[in-house]
């Protein structure tokens, strides 16, 4: 079975890789992305300076899923941009992710970091966790203005990780949005913002930053990402490829993922909680349901969910 994908001409020998955030904060994990099944070596969301992140505990697994508020550690965009180069020697497409703590960093990050020449870049409008800032991807003028200043300094193909969205109507805003800054490549879902997970012996939060308020991941968010992949695959009636992430614990959630219209998936919660063995195992089981269903490819299955 092909578990091969294609994204904005780049050619992905797998379709499933990690979620930026998972286990790529540190070159050692970046290079261990590299010598994985990872179908790529997707980097942190990067700021201008590096930064430590939130006081801990700010992670935390839990049947179902995962509640973070990491506040964005990372190594700051120079270092990744140094090691952009020895990344790109594992046979994978390198994606760099672009964050930054207010609009006028991310067209600095990211003429820097095309200059190092990532495979692609993504262009997150969406992390949930910076104590005071609200999420770009829910500010669609913000992101409007911000998509075509990283356009013009962005010359491999750009992609952009959205937030949810809940309502139809701000899919058809956030399609209109995109569809007027030449965006090469959607990613859909970051993490579900601000829920709370409490533990009810010990009666308190589990993570510390943000009285306990974090981004959901894992099974809990499945259907609420599979809905805005499937939204958006169908406003761009299939013309933009998406990458699904959000609940994606086995090869038969990665199959609903492409189903509903991705054409990659990435994992996160399921690679902090398994490690990088997981994608040996999420290769072997998405290629064995796609054989059970008689598809030779993840692209042969892609949008064809059916409707009633
Ligand atoms: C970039 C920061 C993000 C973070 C974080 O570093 O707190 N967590 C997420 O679930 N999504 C993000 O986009």
């Amino acid at each position: 079975t092909d578990l091969s994908t294609t994204i904005a001409g780049v050619k992905f020998p797998s379709c499933v890789m990690n979620a930026a955030g998972a286990l790529c904060v540190t070159r050692d994990e970046l290079v261990a992305l590299g010598k994985s099944r990872a179908g790529a070596i997707v980097t942190k969301s990067m700021t201008v300076e590096a930064r430590q992140g939130n006081p801990e505990p700010r992670y935390y697994g839990f049947p179902g899923g995962s509640i973070n508020s990491m506040g964005l550690p990372n190594l700051g965009y120079r270092a990744y941009a140094e090691l952009i180069p020895e990344l790109k020697q594992f046979g994978k497409p390198v994606i760099a992710s672009v964050a930054g703590l207010c609009e006028d960093d991310f067209p600095t990050i990211a003429a820097v970091i095309n200059a190092a020449k990532p495979d692609l870049i993504e262009v997150n409008l969406s992390c949930p966790n910076i104590p005071g800032k609200p999420q770009i991807g829910y500010d669609p003028e913000a992101s409007e203005r911000l998509l075509k200043r990283v356009r013009k300094v962005i010359t491999v193909p750009m992609g952009v990780k959205l937030p949810p969205y809940f309502d139809p109507a701000h899919h058809e805003v956030m399609g209109k949005v995109i569809g007027r800054c030449e965006v090469d490549f959607l990613n859909m879902i970051n993490s579900v913002g601000n829920g709370l997970v409490v533990d009810p012996d010990r009666e308190e939060v589990v993570i510390k930053p943000k009285g306990g308020f974090g981004g959901l991941g894992g099974t809990i968010i499945k259907a609420v990402a599979l809905a805005n992949v499937r939204a958006f695959y169908k406003i761009f009636q299939g013309k933009i490829p998406i990458i699904g992430t959000g609940g994606v614990m086995n090869g038969v959630d990665a199959f609903e993922h492409f189903l509903c219209g991705a054409s990659a998936v990435q994992v996160g919660t399921v690679l902090v909680e398994e490690g990088l063995g997981a994608f040996g195992r999420l290769e072997a089981e998405l290629a064995a349901q796609l054989k059970k269903k008689g598809y030779g490819s993840v692209t042969e299955c892609r949008g064809k969910v059916k409707e009633l």
